[in-house]
């Protein structure tokens, strides 16, 4: 019998390190993001996970090492809920369709392709009942669901998350986890940065960073329940 076939990356991090003006924040990281799978950065604040997704999203230039995007899809970068202000005069629909700006430019008037794929996204986020209420006006989840939506507008196969269920009760959490699972089961990769470990366990991958370094890899939450020592090599990230 042939032995079980490893996962297709869908990136593949070989050496990298990565920072800001001159800082290394990322040192020598060298790991895969498994394709049609949910991926968790996890490890302390200040770790590099937002650091990592940056890079991931081709917004923070690595200073060496090589990221290699395999299958030739495009990556869509969901920010945290918390870096988007309460008070941003936008309905929903407004925000997801600024999901097609990246094809568009901004304020460009949008094609009936733009606005089809925008009323997928939001059928697909389950919000299409939400379209015309102003951000200010919804629950952290559904706000939640209103940013992965607008990547998922962007019509990108490969989904970088940062911390999508920080801040929301249990329910709303286990319903975001819940939508990642499908959005993988519809083909998609995601990666999504999280504190959470419990969210972290739910997905078939998970990288820990300290300090910039990759700690531990693989599978949840056998990987996490491993703690190298400090400075010790874990060697790679590679999935096998
Ligand atoms: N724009 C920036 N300019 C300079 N330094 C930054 C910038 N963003 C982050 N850093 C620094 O890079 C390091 C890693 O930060 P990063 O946000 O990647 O960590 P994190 O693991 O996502 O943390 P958290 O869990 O708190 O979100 C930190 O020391 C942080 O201060």
């Amino acid at each position: 019998m042939m032995p079980p076939q490893p996962p297709t990356p869908r990136v593949r991090i070989s050496g990298l390190s990565a920072g800001y003006s001159g800082r290394t924040v990322l040192h020598q990281v060298t790991a895969d993001i498994p394709g049609a799978a949910v991926t968790s950065l996890t490890g302390p604040n200040g770790s590099g996970k937002s650091t990592l997704l940056g890079v991931l999203a081709g917004v923070i230039k690595p200073t060496s090492g090589e990221v290699e995007h395999c299958g030739g899809g495009t990556a869509a970068f969901v920010p945290q809920r918390s870096a988007v202000s309460d008070a941003l005069p936008l309905t929903v629909r407004q925000t997801v369709a600024m999901g097609r700006w990246a094809d568009r430019g901004p304020w460009r008037r949008l094609t009936a392709r733009d606005h089809a794929t925008v009323d997928a996204a939001l059928r697909r986020l389950g919000i299409a009942h939400l379209a015309d209420r102003q951000l200010g006006e919804l629950s952290g989840g559904q706000r939640q669901r209103t940013f992965i939506a607008q990547g998922v507008a962007q019509d990108a196969d490969l989904l970088l998350l940062d911390e999508p269920c920080t801040g929301l009760d249990p329910e709303a959490r286990a319903s975001i986890e819940e939508l990642l699972v499908q959005l993988v089961a519809d083909g998609a990769t995601v990666v999504q940065a999280t504190h959470d470990l419990e969210s972290a366990g739910a997905g078939e991958h998970c990288l820990r960073l300290r300090d910039g370094r990759l700690d531990a890899a693989g599978h949840p939450p056998a990987a996490l329940a491993h703690t190298a020592p400090a400075g010790a090599p874990v060697g790679d990230g590679r999935v096998r």
